[in-house]
């Protein structure tokens, strides 16, 4: 079974690396939208895959991290396209979640992410 918790954080950024005159080059805000999904079994008697405030005590330290910061500032994210903000929270939690299987990380209504560490 599929659980997921969702997320959000406002932050701002820009992308260094894009042409000039591509209008991510300028600094920017969004409201980023982050669903963590956990695979497994049920657990006997508690019949849950996860207590979702585990999950929760897990993201809530990443997310704390990003939210209401320049993104740019934050080591490891100095090119912070949605694709490397997704591998950089990826890498941070699935060593405390093992039963991560995938991440979606929207960063505007119309476009975001999916990773399931491959
Ligand atoms: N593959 C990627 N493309 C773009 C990224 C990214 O991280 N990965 N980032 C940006 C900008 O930072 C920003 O997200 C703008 O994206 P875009 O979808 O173009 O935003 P809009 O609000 O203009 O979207 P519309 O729905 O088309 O109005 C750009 N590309
Ligand atoms: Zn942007």
């Amino acid at each position: 079974m599929v659980i997921f918790k969702k997320f959000a954080f406002d932050s701002a950024h820009f992308l260094p690396n894009v042409p000039d005159g591509h209008k991510c080059k300028n600094i920017h805000g969004h409201t980023y939208h982050l669903t963590v999904f956990l695979e497994g079994d049920l657990v006997e008697d508690l019949e849950w895959v996860m207590d979702f405030k585990d999950v929760k005590d897990v993201i809530k330290p990443i997310i704390d991290r990003l939210d209401h910061q320049l993104i740019n500032d934050i080591p490891g994210l100095e090119n912070p396209t949605a694709e490397r903000i997704t591998v950089w929270i990826w890498d941070q939690i699935k060593p405390q979640l093992p039963l991560l299987s995938k991440i979606e990380l929207n960063e505007t209504p119309t476009s975001g992410v999916v990773y399931d560490g491959k």
